[in-house]
């Protein structure tokens, strides 16, 4: 049996508006049932690249899949696949919540009494039950972006996407929106995020592109991004002297501190490299009172792709 295609992919995706060249050729794979990241600063494009696959905007060239469907050509067997948010939020602030949600139920033609549970159900989920009788213009910043990301689902989309769900918002109210959406993927949904937070991609994502200048300049999970850029090292620390000064023979290319017993061997800091030194120690007999290992942030390596500090 084949495999399936990945729920979302874009091949040689390019958008300008006039002279401005916005998207130049990105491709674009995210595997169903997983969480993507679009990383890139101000103006990068990542709405462009949403408002694309939504459906929203024409691609000047590429080829796009979203759930096997054309965006250009068939929206209308898309749409009730797919749930978008916005930076700008849907949500009618003069309703309550409950309001909000059941008039999104109502749209989608769920029956009456499916309304009521679903939005129920939306409401606990996003720890609004307690405000869902009070006008959403009295919600705080974070209360009506879960408002939101619930109005997104009540249809059950299987693919969703979510353009800077937490731009703006402080930090509990952000951790509060990356449970929810990191609860998503948990149950199935793919996710596909822009964002301008570095640790937010860090958090939730299983796959990491950065866009810069219309093309992504760099891809893959945290770990491999941050693999990247120099600086990553394995710290070997030592009770015993001894110890320390024959590790030091055996890791010729390490810089010890002599002060502290401590050996740093640079390198990727991957998998296959700790296993190396573990079997080198294991094999000189030598003990180690710690094994740290060390990589850079991605904030180190959003500076090297680009060459500006993240936002
Ligand atoms: N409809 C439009 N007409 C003309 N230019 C546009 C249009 N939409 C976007 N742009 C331009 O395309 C570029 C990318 O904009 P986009 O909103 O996709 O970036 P972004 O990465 O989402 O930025 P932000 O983080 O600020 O939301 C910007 O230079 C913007 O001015």
């Amino acid at each position: 049996m084949s495999s399936p295609g990945p729920a979302i992919s874009a091949a040689r995706l390019s958008k300008s508006f006039g002279d401005n060249t916005v998207l130049d050729g990105i491709d674009i794979s995210v595997p169903a049932g997983t969480m993507y990241a679009l990383l890139g600063p101000n103006g990068a494009g990542k709405t462009t690249v949403v408002r694309i696959l939504a459906g929203l905007c024409r691609a000047d060239a590429g080829d796009i899949r979203v759930a096997g469907a054309d965006p250009r050509t068939e929206r209308d067997a898309m749409s009730t696949t797919i749930g978008l948010t916005g930076q700008f939020t849907a949500v009618d602030t003069q309703l309550t919540g409950r309001e909000n949600l059941t008039l999104v139920a109502r749209l989608l033609h769920l029956h009456k009494t499916a309304v009521r549970t679903r939005v129920a159900a939306l409401l606990d989920e996003f720890d609004l039950t307690g405000a869902a009788d009070r006008r959403v213009g009295e919600y705080s910043g974070g209360m009506t972006r879960r408002l939101d990301l619930a109005m997104t689902l009540v249809g059950r989309p299987s693919i969703i996407f979510l353009d800077e769900p937490t731009t703006g918002l402080d930090p509990r109210s952000r951790h509060a929106v990356w449970n929810a959406v990191r609860r998503l993927v948990d149950e199935g949904a793919t996710v596909f995020l822009t964002t301008q937070y570095l640790d937010e991609a860090d958090h939730l994502a299983d796959h990491i592109a950065v866009l810069d200048h219309g093309r992504i300049v760099a891809e893959g999970t945290a770990d491999e991004l941050k693999r990247l850029v120099p600086g990553a090292h394995v710290r070997l620390e030592f009770a015993d002297a001894g110890d320390f000064f024959r590790a030091v023979r055996i890791f010729g290319s390490a810089i010890p501190d002599e002060d502290a017993f401590a050996l740093d061997i640079p390198g990727d800091a991957g998998v296959d490299a700790l296993r190396e030194i573990l079997a080198a120690l294991d094999a000189a007999g030598l003990d180690v009172s710690r094994l740290s290992v060390h990589t850079p942030d991605l904030d180190d390596v959003f500076l090297t792709l680009t060459g500006r500090p993240a936002a």
